[in-house]
Parts: C-alpha cells; sequence; structure tokens
C-alpha cells in the first residue's frame, strides 16, 4: 500500500509549507512515513498503489502492448497550461488580506491548480501520476461478489440480465466497464453504487464491510443522463454539488471555493463556458458533450472516496473524452479514490489510461475479462486470438464477445475465463471480502484531520448528509430565489396576466360600487372564482422541476423537506402578490368603497391559498401535465360547481348540501359578503345574503379553507415524497 495520510502519514508542519513546495508532483512533499524518501523512491513507491493485488500487477511490456497502434503525439489533448507557482496561485484565490485565509486560499489553488498542471503528465504509463502524499485521502476498497439481477418474464420464470458476477477495486484505481450495449453495464453500476432499487442478488461490500447508512457519503455517482435546472449556469452547478457534498473548513470563503471550481472546471475543458446556463430546448446554453462533461465535474468535486460514472465521455468528441479521463485517472492517482467508469469502445489513446477492465458479454450480461487493461491483449493472445497489428484492441475484444455477430466468440471466451481468471478472482474476492479495513466513519475522519490542517471544521456527522438540514436549506432556498430572479419572462407573464385578467375583470365590473348592491353579488363570484383559478399556472413548472429535485435528492445532495419547503414558500410568495395586484385592480375599477379592500383582499388570498395547495397536489401526484389536467378536475368540479351562488343553499338540493358545505369557494363568498355587508349595512346586500340564504359561519369557514390547505399540503408532500422516485 502507498503511503497515504490513514497511515498516520499526516506531515506535522505548517500548512505554510504548502507554498514552499512548487505545484508539480514532483516537488510534492511526501507523508510522515516517507519524508527522507528521494523523488524517485516516491514514484516508484506511488506507482506500487496499484499493486495491492496480483490482478493489479502491470508489466510494462503488456503496457506497450496495448499501447501499440496509439498514437502517443496526440496524447497531450489539454491546452498546456503554464507552470504558475503556489504563491501566485494564491493570489488569483484569494482576495481576503489576513494571512490565514491566504493560506487557506493557496491550499485550494494547490490542490486543484495542480490537478490541472499535471494533466499533461497523464500518459496511462505506471507512475505517471504521483500520489500526492500531502492531500490524498483515498482508502476505500470495493469487493462485490455473485451480484446478479434477473427479471420476471410474462411465462412466470425470469431473464437474466446480469448472471452472478464478482471482483475486487483497490483504492486508487480507474476501473473501465465495457462490453455490449445492454449487456448490464448500468445495472452492475447501480448495484455497485447502491442506485438499484430493483431486487437483485449479491454482495457489495466496500473495505471488506457491508455498505452503510455512510456510502452515499463516501460515494459519488454520475448518472447517464443530465438532467439540471436549464438557468443554473456550470459553475454554479458544480459548486452547488461541492457545497452540499463536502464539509470544508469554516475560512474557505465562497470566493475561494469559486475560484477552486474554475480551476477544476479549467480541467474538464469548460472553462470558457463555467458562466453560461446549462440550457434546455427553450432556454439556450452549452452544448450536449458540455453537459455530459458538467455532471463529471459535479460527480467529481464531490470529494468522494468511489466515483460510479456511466458513460462520463458519451456524446463527447474523441479529444474531450480523452481529456475527461485523463482528469479521471489524475483524481485516482493524485488523491488515491476508485473510479469506475461504463464507458463504451473507448478509443486507444482512452483506454490505455484505465488501470483495470471488466469486460461483460450480453444476453445475458457476463464477465468475459476481470483485469489490468494491460494484461488484456495478453489475455486475448491465450485464449488464442491475438490482436491483429493496427486493430484496436478494444474495438477489437468487443467484436469477438457481442453475441449474435458474425467474429461473435462470446462462449469461447465465456469458458475460457471461468477455466482461467474466474478462479483466481474468486479467491480474491473470498480473501478481500471480509478484510475489514477503515470503517466508513473513520474514512470520513481521515479526510476531516487533512483538512483541519488548514483550519477549522465542523465534525463529522453521522448522516447519509454531508451537511446539516440548515444548510441544505440555505442553499436549495438560495438557488431557488436565484432560478425565480433569472426566470423575468416567468414572472413578467405573471405579472402580465395579472394585470390583464384585473383589466378585463375590472372592465367587466366598471363602477359596479355605484350600482345596486344586488349586482355586486355577480361581481363578488367572479371575484372568487377567478382567484380560486389563478394558481393553476404553477402546475406545469412544479411538474418540470420535480425531475431534477427528484435526482438530487436520489444522490444523497439534500432532503426533499429543503426543496419543498423553499419552493412552496417562493412560488407561493410569488403568486400571492400577483393574486393581490389583479385583486387591486379590479377593486380600483370597480369603485367600492376603500373600507371593504381589507375584507375583499382577505378572503381572496384565503381561497388563492387553499386552492394553490389543490395544484401543487394535483402537480405532485400526477405523471405529467396531461394526467394533472385529468386528475385535477373532481376537485375542480366540487370546489367550482358547489361555488355559492350559481349553486347556493338556496337552491342546492338537501342531498347535495354536504358539497356546498365542503367547497371553499362557497365558504368564501359567503363570508366575504356577509362581512361586506355588515361592514357596509347595505340593505342590497341584505336582500342577497336572504335570497342565497347566507349565513354567518366564520369558524366553518376558516375550518374548510384550513382542512383543504393542510390536507392537500399533505398530499403534497406525500406524493413529492413517495410517488416518481428514480427507478434504477
Ligand atoms: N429495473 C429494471 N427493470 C426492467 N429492465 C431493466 C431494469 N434494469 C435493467 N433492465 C434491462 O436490463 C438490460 C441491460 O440494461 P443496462 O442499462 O444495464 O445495459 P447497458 O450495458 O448499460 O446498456 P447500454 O450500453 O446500452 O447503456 C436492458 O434491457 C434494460 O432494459
Amino acid at each position: 500500500m502507498p503511503a497515504s495520510p490513514k497511515d498516520g502519514g499526516i506531515p506535522a508542519e505548517s500548512p505554510r509549507n504548502v507554498f514552499s513546495s512548487p505545484c508539480r508532483d514532483e516537488h510534492a512533499a511526501p507523508t510522515s512515513g516517507d519524508m527522507n524518501l528521494p523523488t524517485s523512491a516516491m514514484a516508484s513507491k506511488a506507482s506500487g498503489a496499484s499493486k495491492g493485488s496480483d490482478l493489479h500487477a502491470s508489466p510494462s511490456i503488456m503496457h506497450a502492448a496495448l499501447r501499440s497502434g496509439a498514437k502517443s503525439s496526440s496524447l497531450p489533448a489539454v491546452p498546456p497550461v503554464p507552470p504558475v507557482p503556489p504563491m501566485a496561485v494564491s493570489s488569483t484565490i484569494t482576495t481576503a488580506s489576513t494571512i490565514s485565509d491566504c493560506t487557506i486560499g493557496a491550499l485550494y489553488g494547490y490542490v486543484v491548480g495542480s490537478v490541472c498542471q499535471d494533466i499533461e503528465q497523464v500518459t496511462g504509463e505506471p507512475g505517471d501520476v504521483q500520489l500526492d502524499g500531502k492531500l490524498a485521502y483515498g482508502n476505500a476498497a470495493l469487493t462485490f461478489k455473485d451480484v446478479s439481477f434477473s427479471l420476471p418474464t410474462s411465462h412466470g420464470d425470469s431473464n437474466t440480465i446480469l448472471a452472478p458476477c464478482s471482483g475486487h477495486f483497490e483504492p486508487g484505481t480507474l476501473v473501465a466497464l465495457m462490453g455490449p450495449s445492454g449487456s448490464g453495464k448500468t445495472t452492475l453500476l447501480d448495484i455497485l453504487a447502491a442506485k438499484k432499487t430493483s431486487p437483485y442478488s449479491g454482495t457489495v461490500h466496500m473495505n471488506g464491510r457491508p455498505r452503510d447508512c455512510l456510502f452515499p457519503r463516501l460515494t459519488s455517482y454520475v448518472p447517464q443522463d443530465d438532467i439540471m435546472f436549464p438557468t443554473v449556469t456550470v459553475k454554479e452547478q458544480v459548486m452547488f454539488h461541492t457545497a452540499l457534498k463536502t464539509e470544508v473548513p469554516y475560512a474557505v470563503s465562497r470566493t475561494m471555493m469559486a475560484n477552486a471550481t474554475e480551476l477544476r472546471l479549467r480541467a474538464v475543458g469548460l472553462e470558457e463556458v463555467q458562466d453560461a446556463y446549462i440550457g434546455s430546448d427553450v432556454v439556450r446554453g452549452i452544448s450536449g458533450g458540455q453537459r455530459r462533461r458538467v455532471s463529471l465535474a459535479c460527480g467529481l468535486a464531490t470529494g468522494a472516496q468511489i466515483f460510479f460514472c456511466d458513460e462520463p465521455t458519451s456524446g463527447l468528441s474523441a479529444t474531450d473524452a480523452e481529456q475527461c479521463v485523463r482528469y479521471m485517472r489524475l483524481l485516482c492517482k493524485k488523491y488515491h479514490v476508485t473510479i469506475i467508469a461504463a464507458i463504451h469502445q473507448p478509443r486507444q489513446e482512452v483506454a490505455v489510461l484505465f488501470d483495470h477492465l471488466l469486460l461483460l458479454t450480453a444476453n445475458p450480461g457476463e464477465v468475459i475479462y476481470n483485469g489490468p487493461m494491460v494484461q488484456a491483449t495478453q489475455y486475448w493472445c491465450d485464449a488464442g486470438f491475438p490482436v491483429p497489428d493496427l486493430v484496436s484492441p478494444t474495438d477489437y475484444f468487443l467484436d469477438l464477445i457481442t453475441p449474435g455477430t458474425v467474429d461473435s466468440q462470446a462462449d469461447h471466451f465465456l469458458s475460457f475465463y471461468r477455466d482461467t481468471a474466474k478462479p483466481v478472482i474468486v479467491r480474491l474476492v473470498d480473501a478481500e471480502l471480509h478484510r475489514e479495513r477503515r470503517t466508513a466513519m473513520e474514512l470520513l475522519e481521515d479526510r476531516r484531520r487533512i483538512l483541519c490542517r488548514f483550519g477549522e471544521m465542523p465534525p463529522v456527522r453521522r448522516s447519509i448528509y454531508a451537511v446539516r438540514f440548515r444548510k441544505q436549506l440555505q442553499k436549495v432556498f438560495c438557488r431557488q430565489l436565484r432560478l425565480l430572479i433569472r426566470d423575468q419572462q416567468g414572472i413578467l407573464t405573471n405579472v402580465v396576466v395579472a394585470v390583464a385578467q384585473g383589466l378585463l375583470v375590472g372592465a367587466a365590473y366598471i363602477g359596479i360600487g355605484n350600482h345596486a348592491g344586488y349586482n355586486q353579488a355577480g361581481f363578488f363570484f367572479m371575484l372568487v372564482m377567478t382567484c380560486a383559478l389563478s394558481g393553476i399556472k404553477v402546475m406545469p413548472k412544479a411538474i418540470s422541476e420535480r425531475s431534477v429535485m427528484k435526482l438530487e435528492v436520489s444522490e444523497v445532495l439534500y432532503n426533499d423537506w429543503a426543496y419543498i419547503i423553499s419552493f412552496t414558500t417562493l412560488n407561493g410568495i410569488v403568486s400571492l402578490l400577483c393574486n393581490a395586484l389583479f385583486v387591486l385592480i379590479v377593486f380600483l375599477m370597480s369603485q367600492l368603497r376603500w373600507e371593504i379592500f381589507g375584507t375583499v383582499l382577505l378572503w381572496n388570498s384565503a381561497i388563492f391559498i387553499a386552492m394553490d395547495s389543490v395544484y401543487m397536489f394535483v402537480a405532485a401526484a400526477a405523471k405529467d401535465s396531461s394526467a394533472a389536467q385529468i386528475l385535477l378536475v373532481p376537485f375542480l368540479m366540487l370546489a367550482m360547481i358547489f361555488n355559492g351562488f350559481t349553486v347556493s343553499r338556496a337552491s342546492v338540493p338537501d342531498f347535495m348540501v354536504w358539497a356546498l358545505e365542503m367547497s371553499p369557494v362557497s365558504h368564501t363568498l359567503e363570508e366575504m359578503v356577509y362581512s361586506i355587508q355588515k361592514q357596509t349595512e347595505s340593505i342590497e346586500l341584505m336582500i342577497i345574503v336572504d335570497q342565497f340564504g347566507y349565513q354567518s359561519s366564520l369558524g366553518a369557514a376558516v375550518g374548510v379553507l384550513g382542512a383543504w390547505f393542510v390536507l392537500f399540503r399533505i398530499g403534497q408532500i406525500v406524493c413529492l415524497k413517495a410517488m416518481h422516485n428514480i427507478k434504477r
């Protein structure tokens, strides 16, 4: 095992010593156990990181064989970043004036800045990137045994998607999970990442122990789909993930984090678009490939021990894909973390960057090869199928193991694997499955200890969330507020609709305040009905945002309560203000007496709030917008038909009185007219009260409106929590 902080290798030197070691790796300070070793010794020790087992032996001859055909001249895909001395980085990193802030700023510049500079050193050769003795925190091994997945068929038997599969990955390994389409790569990745929601078989252990509630804290999952808010910028998106997945020293300011994020984005080639919106079909934003890289950057920025990336390079140009995999290799080697990436037929320059290859055949998905990438060509040769000259080995592997193709030799390779490599893997897995190393909590403590050298830190929390609820709420609320402010078109539309509605209804009832009270009844009815319906327009937004929230909650970024509170509060306030604007315009045009404005506004706001909770419940429960329209009908019918005006106490048949009693619209209208009559002592309104059978029942009105609000809000919360969860 390489020297790493978990070995007690945290140097006793002060953080200022970070300055004195240039950013280049050859100058990275060794751990305490290696203080006196020369750089070459460190390098060889670091390269030994991948020698934890026989599967990780990597003879350079094999490596050269695998690299045959690779154009080494095309490797440096990254625009070279001129070496920046650490102090120079620190000055760009922080605006703070104190020495202490500068130190922490320098740390962040050093950590991420050196990553950028080192990318050009990544070649895929053993020892190309050296372990960062000061900051390497990764120390999690992953072992899985007989992991399999089947689906029941309509005939009552089961269809095997993934046949039992075992393996072991040491910390600091970059693993390629390859196989034909449908071979179960994503399925295996989901199972290993504890993301599979369907039942599966097998055992997965981290550091020789079953995965516990802290597993999500130590891992990061980059899904295949890039589901993000369109009006968030690239930089904000990455910072959001960083802030919610990692605790940093208190003294690390937002500016420092922003600058560190910029450097991270540079590493994945997103520097130019860091302030661009993510975008969507209707919002102009970054390209699909760039979006893929944002997802990757978000995942990699979380400081996890094990990263699971589902096709991180799909949709990227060959050069961009290579750049991303180089960055992944750099993180693996430098910080000793493990990255497992499901990947489709990478080109040769990319394939050599991986340490380990797990190759699956399809129908069902079954392991064909599970070992070091550099030994794969020899393995193929041993199996009787040497890779021909000038043919990319990965293309050749996939050609031979894809069932149904002319060249397919899947059966031959399956039996070759069972006879040769599988017994070795089984022995290794049996040995590693219960070889207890650091616990999840100890791993978190180790990382905290490293960061504590740069300032005080909060204690490690025993929770699936990295940060406490208050911080989750603050981050989610701020983002919702930002999204709201940016949605100028949405705000403008709300205001314009409120004004237009107000003018239209106002024009229909202009000067109604000077008319007989009888005519005013129709006006009050129209006002209440419009307010009851106006919250409906938030439904599509609530439905579209839900999918992003679900994904982020499944990534254990935050508790769904943080989103529910933020979304409901902010949208509720905006909608309520627009509703008040509508009421004001209509009221002004009606020329009613000002003394009753408070009553009118109060009851119309109350009906708006009660009905808004119905719309939010429907938006949370329905699959999509069209399903929402259908689901809404019964609630609307009850509230709108039994409205106290067209159907009132005086006209409703006895057996339907209950519907009138349950309708919030009817109670609002009744109570509002009754209160206004009392305030104005209008004789005409008194006639209305008598004619429609209105009674003073303030308690019942408040009770019904309150019940609608509470019940539908509870329904909304239950549906948001329990329904439409990500299924894998
Ligand atoms: N929970 C599930 N319910 C139904 N089918 C499933 C489930 N999980 C996986 N499958 C099926 O298993 C098969 C393998 O899927 P998987 O996504 O793992 O393959 P893959 O190798 O990642 O494919 P690709 O390379 O095309 O992404 C697919 O046919 C998929 O529909």
